[in-house]
């Protein structure tokens, strides 16, 4: 119960002075994922995963999380298939996680908090011309969710860990190529989707998101990595990245499907 209370007053942490939700908003995303609500929907079909590892560009601290950012000038890393009813363009991966273990994951399932979620965030490059077009719209954006559990050290996310003390400050970038994103992805096919927003400022409702049900393992010092890298520029004040989380919001009038029975 105490780290429910310290999670609680994690995410009212001042990174979330925003109001809880926007005035409005009926899609606001992170939500609980209650697996026992969720409704199992025959006609989702498999998600189809084609990234080019060519297509990655850098890494950067943007001052919520670190992303990474590939080349969307073309279809080369897309999604298909699942929820969705065109092809999406990957245009950056990023995290949000913890000071603790106890607790970093965006949505949770059945109220389990994981200590880090990874988002991988598309857009609809068949209906709009440029991702910010995209961000807009209510079908403009689909956002994987892969969940971090503590377990076995992650080999592909060491390439990522090794790679943070050079974007430890808000701003900093460095060039970072070769990286397939699908290591990231667990193999098993079950997900849960629904409709929701971007969990950071703008907040807006375009995105379907498709929340992986199986965890990737990542062991305490990857996590820890994480935790060294700063909310603050060069010269300021440092501000350790930890909670980077939105609070949770509220469901509303919207069913959480999913892949599997
Ligand atoms: N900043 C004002 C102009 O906004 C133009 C569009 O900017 C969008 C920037 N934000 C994002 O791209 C963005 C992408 C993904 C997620 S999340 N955490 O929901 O996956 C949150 C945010
Ligand atoms: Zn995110």
């Amino acid at each position: 119960a105490c780290s429910r209370k310290n999670a609680r007053k994690a995410a009212l942490h001042p990174l979330w002075q925003s109001p809880l939700t926007i005035p409005g908003g009926t899609r606001q995303s992170p939500i609980n994922i209650q697996w026992r609500d969720s409704v199992y929907d025959p006609f989702l079909k498999p998600l189809k995963i084609s990234y080019d590892p060519t297509t990655c560009l850098h890494i950067w601290n943007n001052g919520y999380s670190f992303l990474v950012e590939f080349d969307d000038s073309a279809d080369r890393s897309t999604i298909v298939g699942g929820p969705l009813e065109n092809q999406y363009r990957l245009k950056q991966f990023h995290f949000h996680w913890g000071a603790i273990n106890d607790w970093g994951s965006e949505h949770t399932v059945d109220s389990k908090f994981y200590p880090a979620e990874l988002h991988l965030v598309h857009w609809n490059a068949v209906e709009y011309p440029s991702f910010e077009e995209a961000v807009m719209e209510g079908n403009g954006l689909a956002v994987i969710g892969v969940f971090l559990k503590l377990g076995a050290r992650h080999e592909g996310l060491q390439t990522l860990v090794d790679a943070l003390p050079a974007v430890r400050h808000k701003d900093a970038v460095i060039e970072f190529d070769d990286f397939d994103p699908s290591c990231l992805i667990p193999s098993c096919p079950d997900y849960w989707t629904y409709a929701g927003s971007l969990t950071t400022p703008p907040l807006t409702e375009s995105v379907t998101w498709i929340i992986k049900k199986k965890p990737i393992e990542v062991d305490e010092n990857q996590l820890e990595a994480f935790r060294t890298l700063l909310f603050t520029s060069d010269g300021e004040e440092e501000r350790r990245m930890v909670d980077n989380f939105r609070p949770l919001q509220p469901l509303m009038n919207r069913t959480v499907r999913s892949s599997f029975r």
